[in-house]
């Protein structure tokens, strides 16, 4: 079988870090073209691979045939990236949060059914072994019924990550649309519908800009989340936390409590009614500094290899973003928002 040819428009960090190493591992994909608009950024890549370097992705949609690209580029590009990216016949691996609003993100999907290629959210939080390992025991059943929760991912914000460091698209409400929220609260919301199998029925959201200077988008918040089954929980997204990060999940259930992401060294902790107690070693949750395969491209490759749609899907992606929207809508009005 012949290679799918992939393109990777936006090379910032999440392009060179995660997407661009693994599919150099894949078997199964060669890297034919780059797009930025710093176009050394793609010119690097585009050597090392005999690829092709473009600053303007819309020439390299119109003068290479691929057959799947991912998007990494800010968040309000991501939208009429992968509109063009699908509208040119390739599958679209989009990273979170997928789009701006709920409207775009319904464009995204009726634009991949059009053309009849696939289109994937780069939630990675799901295939994180932790959280592969909790949505184990939970659908074990032997937990029982979630009762309540509090989910939460907090770091000192993306300026240590981002290429461009403070000066980031991340600050710029034109180019980033969502602060914390969409920044890692859409982890989150697409972590807990995972976990769950449920759905987020109401929100109530707290969604603060407290605290860096010169920027105009969210950076702290809190939101109330019941889910359709009665489920009741806390979701927190912050870039305000002086050191370190969080990204942890308490989920109390009707036979114990399951902890995820907050011992160091035991990922998932199972407290049972009983007393018994179970530690899971499962490695950890990848985090900003300590850089380890998503698992994203090759679930993406192999939705394309074996003609399955990917599970991750952009109407699993809207979901999970509509959650957001939600708080946005709720810290404006002052009002629960139902979905
Ligand atoms: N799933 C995950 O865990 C993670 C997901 N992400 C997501 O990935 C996306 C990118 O983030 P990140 O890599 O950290 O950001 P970076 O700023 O590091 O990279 C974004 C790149 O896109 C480029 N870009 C801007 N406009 C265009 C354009 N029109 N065409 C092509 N490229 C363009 C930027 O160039 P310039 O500098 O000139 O603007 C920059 O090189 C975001 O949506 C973010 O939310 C990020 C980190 C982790
Ligand atoms: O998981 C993540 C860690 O932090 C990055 C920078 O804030 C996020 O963009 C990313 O989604």
């Amino acid at each position: 079988m012949s290679k799918i040819k992939v393109a990777v428009i936006g090379c910032g960090a999440i392009a060179q870090r995660r997407h661009i190493p693994e599919y150099e591992a894949n078997p199964h994909v060669e890297l034919v073209a780059f797009a930025d608009p710093v176009i050394e950024r793609a010119q690097k890549y585009a050597e090392k691979h005999g690829a092709l370097a473009f600053a303007d992705y819309r020439e390299l949609l119109k003068e290479v045939k691929v057959d799947a690209v991912s998007v990494c580029t800010p968040n309000a590009l991501h939208a009429p990236v992968a509109i063009a990216a699908a509208n040119a016949g390739a599958h679209v691996l989009v990273e979170k949060p997928m789009a701006a609003t709920a409207e775009e993100g319904r464009a995204m999907i009726e634009a991949a059914q059009q053309n009849g290629v696939y289109l994937m959210v780069g939630h990675n939080q799901r295939l994180m072994p932790p959280h592969a390992k909790a949505k184990e025991i939970l659908d074990s059943g032997r937990l029982g019924k979630v009762i309540s929760f509090r989910t939460s991912f907090g770091h000192p914000g993306p300026e240590r990550w981002s290429v461009d460091g403070k000066d980031s698209w991340f600050f710029r409400k034109d180019e980033a649309i969502m602060g914390a929220m969409g920044d890692l609260g859409v982890h989150k919301s697409d972590l807990i519908r995972y976990l769950l199998s449920d759905e987020v029925a109401d929100v109530a959201g707290f969604v603060n800009t407290l605290h860096k200077e010169g920027t105009d988008v969210d950076d702290n918040a809190t939101c109330l989340l019941r889910m359709k089954s009665g489920t009741i929980g806390t979701l927190v997204a912050s870039w305000t936390y002086y050191k370190g990060e969080d990204n942890s999940t308490v989920l109390w259930c009707e036979n114990g409590v399951m902890k995820v992401g907050t011992h160091p060294d035991d990922q998932v902790i199972v407290e049972l009614r009983n007393g018994t107690v179970e530690r899971y070693k499962v490695g950890a949750i990848a985090t900003n500094e300590k850089q380890t395969s998503s698992g994203v491209i090759d679930t993406f490759v192999n939705s394309i290899v074996t003609q399955t749609p990917p599970s991750i899907s952009g109407e699993e992606g809207l979901r999970s973003l509509e959650v957001i929207l939600a708080a946005f809508e709720s810290q404006a009005t002052g009002k629960v928002i139902s979905l």
